[in-house]
Order: C-alpha cells, then structure tokens, then sequence
C-alpha cells in the first residue's frame, strides 16, 4: 500500500521508463514526475539502454545532460518514438490534459505533437471526472499588450491571473514569454475552448493538450492503473 505522492509519481514514472526500447527518440517531459522518469531513463542508460532524449525544458536538459543522457533536438530528429510527461489534470475517458502548470507547456505540446506516442504519468488526484475544476488553464502568451489578450481571454470566461515567479517578477517561459492563468471552473468542451483560446490574439498556445495522449499510467495505493485512449 502505497500513499507518499513522491512514492506514487516515482511508480508511475518507472512503469513508463520499462516501456522504452534500444534505439527510442524519446521526448522527455517536465515538472516532478517526469523528473522520476528521468532518472529512471538515467539508471536504464547506465544499464546499456541506448536512446536519445529531446527535453521539454531547460530544466529537464540539464537534468538529463547531468546524468548523462544523450541529448538531441529537432534538426536531427523531426519525430519522437515516445514522450513521457506528467499533467496537471487527466480527464477519465478521454485522456485530455491540462498541463502547464511548470510553465513548460510550449515546448511540451511541440514535442507532444511531434511523438508517435505521448505516454502521461501522475498520481490519483491528477485523474478528473472533468477539466478545469482543480487548476486553471495556463496560457502562453507574448509580452507586447498582454494586458489587452488578458481581457480577450476574459471574454471567453476566463479569469485570467499574470503567473509571477518566486521574485515576485512576472514568470518567464524558457520561450521568454509570460502565462496567465485562466481560472475556467468546470470545462463543459474543453475542445472548443482550446480553439476559442488558441484564437484569440497575442496568445502563443494552450495548456489545453486535446486528443494527444496515447496512454495514462496513474499510480493508486493498490497500484497503477492503466488508462489508453
Ligand atoms: O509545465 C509543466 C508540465 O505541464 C508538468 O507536466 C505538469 O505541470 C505536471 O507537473 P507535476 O508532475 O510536477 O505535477
């Protein structure tokens, strides 16, 4: 039985890493469960697993390179075989995602959309009847008139929050732009409104992951539950 969330995120993390294979491109993803699967990716290298990551953050890189993983990027590989990523909420069924919340969503979603199969892994409060009703929605947005993207976003329903960092300074994304996070409620369409969002002027893209994850590995006190879409 397990219940420590550090304990479950780093289960979920390692029944990712063992679906890695010889040879793999594999995205590797940001904030603290993926931080275990980066770890794990590393002891597997250790152990003569031969692959290349593309990170999702410079956090994630230098925690990779810290390790030893090989690193690559884009110019040499135009697709990832698997990406492992953790989210902010996981929607039952449908396996949509919030992410975001680490502020790494850009690049997330790119490497995301680049992977022939995003594996996401969390622990049991991440898995949600509906989304939105835990967290907000982050939004990356660009600097120049945030203000007034702030109160487009409004328009859709939003109540949009300027993300600061620890400072107490505006958060800056490794893309140098801001995020406000878009305090929804309950998303009714979370589809529509990843379109609605991604429309609206200034913004640079959504925390709103529709229709990309594969598989969902959520670690419970009896075990892990595997979810494929
Ligand atoms: O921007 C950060 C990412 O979307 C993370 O995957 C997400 O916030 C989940 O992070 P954690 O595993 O720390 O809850």
């Amino acid at each position: 039985m397990t219940t420590d969330r550090d304990a479950l995120k780093r289960e979920a993390a390692m029944a990712a890493v063992a679906m890695v294979q010889d040879g793999m491109v594999v995205g590797l993803g940001t904030g603290s469960t993926a931080a275990f699967a980066i770890d794990g990716l590393i002891a597997r290298v250790r152990d003569g697993l031969r692959i290349v990551g593309i990170p999702t953050s410079e956090r994630s890189a230098q925690q990779a390179r810290a390790g030893g993983l090989k690193l690559t990027d884009f110019s040499q590989h135009q697709k990832v075989d698997l990406t492992i990523d953790g989210a902010d909420e996981i929607a039952r069924g449908s396996l949509d995602l919030v992410k975001g919340l680490g502020g790494a969503l850009l690049r997330e979603k790119i490497v995301a959309a680049a992977s022939q199969r995003l594996v996401i892994i969390a622990d049991e409060p991440k898995l949600v009847p509906g989304l939105g009703g835990t967290v907000p929605v982050p939004v990356e947005v660009v600097t120049f008139g945030w203000e007034t993207t702030a109160k487009r976003l409004a328009r859709l329903g939003a109540n949009p929050v300027l993300r600061q960092a620890a400072d107490g300074q505006p958060f800056r994304s490794d893309g140098g732009n801001l995020i406000l996070d878009c305090h929804f409620g309950v998303i009714a369409d979370p589809a529509q409104l990843e379109r609605d969002i991604s429309g609206v002027i200034g913004v640079v893209e959504t925390g709103l992951f529709i229709g990309m994850a594969a598989t969902a590995l959520v670690a419970t006190a009896t075990g892990i539950l595997r979810l494929d879409r």
